[in-house]
């Protein structure tokens, strides 16, 4: 944690807690007026590769997911065989220079004999330059097999565990999808955008072929270079002192590139806070009404001029500091050194060139040869130690990727099927709360409390009561979007916890009074209230005229087609069209939302759901479509069960079978219109004063 002291001022790039105090593992420095605080490395961080050994346990964890993302990989159609293509094109590219390194000694050999001998084996010769050409041939005709082959396999590797994990994610429901720590997986799983993203498992593959490449070539370009090493005068020497040349450039360089770590930063130099207080007086014209007429001018000018003179010249802002101290540190002994010693082998070379004079061609081919063999052998040295780092991060990927799709869901699922007897459904179902109550999870408070009610199969039920009092939350905990924290609800006798999930909400049509829109088109956004018939046009023409929508469609000029809110932009300067559209469309989205429903409920003959949970679809209305919408709603809803929030005591209540008057969480009263106004309670108050209006 942070605990602060007298900060004025905090920054930090990445995201971390620490305790500044904690001396283990918070490193302190002093910035001119600047306390800098970072997370202390681990002592081998400093190694290549070994800045994430904690990852390595991610690693071993990670290794069962990695034989699956294998299995699921290889039994993907072609990639099996194109991952095959991909293995020998990142082989080869390890292997060919290797072999290129061996022949370029051999040339030299040939070269060194005919300066000895006067004499060239023409045939050797040849032989010799044609396996150099040839590596350098095969390596790019390498390089070119595994970039061709890299985007077919890319994309269908994408492909496959895009769809994976659109399943993962849209099958959770609803308290485990709103679960922090579920949100913070699925958004480190799911780019934010698609776009350029190579897919996890690919690039998993990728670093291990990296790691297996960069392997295999340091084996090999060791194994030629002693070949071609043995073979020449101080070949050693001059492969030794490049190799120390080239690896400490190399390691400096590595150094220099270290990512920030959690850090955080602080000033407690009160003249310096001063300073930036008067900067702040005099830069915003929110004050300058102020300065002028209070005649601040001078004033100002001195205090900012005093608190500059105590701090002096330490009064840089902290990313300048943080800037030159990077500059200082970056000088030290050894980079003095370190540019004079990449000159210590052309230094050698020329002192052996003197003590042997006949041989400076072959030695200057050799010290050109060593120094190439040794940068490509170090630099893969370098990949080899970085990537083994990168595998952990991958594998540690491709772990989280298997993960999101073993996110259990909080609602369990239920063993008894629903109905039994599918004609149980077609005479409808019956309802009952039997002492519910109900907290949203992470709520201090009851949404629901001691909620009792029956509903008989058929019967209409009209929940009323103000904003808040907990009328939705009896239909979301009908369709089990949550499960009651004390008690048990009843459908068709049943504990609904018992039933299968599926089964119950197949057999309930439901309109929630937040419905959304799909950014499908607006076919599909009615057509997938009943995925069994969606590809009915029929079906969903009906559904829409029912639901007093279709009229509004067919002026659309796209029709059924139309996009209320395209997914896809066109990539053009000015959007005119598409936003008018979607202007006129949203009068029509009441009606598009309740024909979705219907094309559940109430277009098929045979459809299985009997209840229809309605919650508050007049409250975007007008009294007369309201009106409209009730009688549509009674004529259409034949004997099956309805349940209907609203807020507004109208025309609908005096239909009703049962009527609860919610208010803050508990039924407080409930009957028929008639039982109610009867009992003068608040249900005859209230709707004496609000009902007349609406009828
Ligand atoms: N997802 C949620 N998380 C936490 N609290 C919630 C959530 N949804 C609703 N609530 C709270 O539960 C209580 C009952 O809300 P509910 O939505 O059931 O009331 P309502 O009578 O339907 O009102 P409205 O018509 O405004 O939806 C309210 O206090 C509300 O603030």
């Amino acid at each position: 944690m942070w605990r602060p002291g007298r900060q004025t001022n905090t920054f930090s790039d990445r995201k971390g807690t620490f305790d500044p105090t904690d001396t283990r593992h918070v490193k302190h420095t002093k910035l001119e007026v600047w306390d800098f605080y970072e997370e202390r490395e681990p002592k081998l961080a400093r190694i290549p590769g070994s800045s994430s050994l904690e990852k390595y346990m991610d690693l071993l964890e990670g290794l069962p997911y990695v034989w699956r993302m294998v299995k699921d990989v290889l039994a993907i159609p072609t990639c099996a065989v194109l991952l095959l293509l991909y293995a020998v094109g990142q082989l080869g590219q390890a292997i060919f220079p290797a072999l290129g390194l061996w022949y370029q000694g051999q040339l030299l050999n040939i070269v060194q004999v005919a300066i000895d001998t006067r004499t060239v084996d023409a045939s050797h010769l040849l032989h010799v330059s044609a396996g150099r050409i040839m590596c350098s041939l095969a390596q790019r005709a390498m390089a070119i097999l595994s970039f061709r082959v890299q985007e077919p396999l890319t994309a269908r590797i994408g492909r496959w565990y895009g769809v994976r994990l659109f399943h993962a994610r849209a099958r959770l429901d609803l308290p485990t999808y709103e679960t922090t720590n579920v949100q913070r997986q699925l958004d480190e799983v799911f780019p934010e955008s698609d776009l350029g993203k190579i897919p996890v498992a690919f690039e998993a593959l990728q670093t291990a072929a990296i790691f297996v490449r960069a392997g295999t070539q340091v084996l090999a370009q060791g194994f030629a270079l002693m070949q071609v090493l043995g073979e020449h005068r101080d070949g050693l020497l001059l492969c030794v002192i490049t190799g120390l040349s080239q690896g400490t450039m190399w390691f400096s360089q590595l150094n220099a590139m270290q990512p920030t770590r959690v850090w955080a930063a602080t000033t407690t130099n009160e003249e310096y806070v001063k300073m930036q207080g008067w900067r702040r007086v005099v830069s915003d014209a929110a004050h300058r009404k102020e300065i002028v007429a209070g005649n601040l001018g001078e004033y100002a000018s001195s205090e900012f001029k005093k608190a500059s003179d105590k701090v002096g010249d330490k009064a840089g802002e902290f990313r300048e500091q943080q800037r030159w101290e990077a500059v200082r540190q970056g000088f030290s002994l050894w980079t003095l050194f370190e540019h004079p010693f990449q000159y210590v082998p052309h230094i050698v070379f020329a002192l052996r060139a003197i003590q042997y004079p006949a041989s400076i061609p072959v030695s200057l081919a050799s010290l050109h040869l060593i120094q190439s063999a040794m940068h490509g052998l170090i630099a893969n040295f370098y990949r080899l130690a970085n990537s083994t780092s990168s595998v952990a991060e991958q594998l540690a990927a491709v772990r989280k990727l298997y993960e999101v799709g073993n996110i259990k869901n909080k609602v369990q699922d239920g063993t008894v099927p629903f109905p039994e007897d599918a004609s149980e459904i077609k005479s409808s179902v019956a309802v009952e709360f039997r002492n519910v109550s109900f907290k949203y999870p992470g709520a201090e408070n009851y949404a629901l409390r001691n909620i009792s009610f029956k509903l008989a199969p058929g019967q209409l039920c009209v929940i009323v009561g103000v904003n808040g009092s907990g009328k939705s939350t009896i239909l979301k905990l009908i369709v089990r979007l949550y499960d009651p924290d004390e008690e048990e609800i009843l459908i068709g006798g049943h504990d609904i916890r018992t039933l299968k999930l599926h089964d119950l909400r197949q057999a309930i049509s439901v309109l929630f009074q937040d419905f959304t829109h799909f950014p499908l088109s607006i076919r599909d956004n009615i057509a997938i209230g009943d995925p069994s018939a969606a590809g009915d046009d029929d079906h969903v023409r009906l559904a829409a005229r029912l639901g007093g929508a279709e009229s509004f469609i067919e002026k659309l000029p796209d029709g059924f087609n139309t996009y209320l809110d395209r997914p896809v932009r066109d990539l053009k300067e000015r959007r005119h069209s598409s936003d008018a559209a979607s202007t006129t469309a949203r009068c029509g989205m009441q009606g598009i939302a309740v024909a979705r429903t219907f094309m559940r409920s109430v277009v098929s003959e045979d459809t299985n759901v009997g209840l229809l949970l309605f919650d508050e679809p007049s409250a975007s209305l007008d009294p007369v479509a309201e009106h409209d919408l009730f009688n549509r709603l009674r004529e259409l809803r034949g004997s099956k069960t309805m349940l209907f929030s609203s807020h507004r005591f109208g025309n609908l209540t005096r239909h009703a079978d049962l009527i609860l008057y919610m208010n803050e969480s508990v039924v407080v009263e409930a009957g028929t219109h008639e039982e109610l106004l009867k009992r003068e309670g608040e249900y005859a108050n209230i709707w004496k004063l609000q009902a007349q209006a609406f009828m």
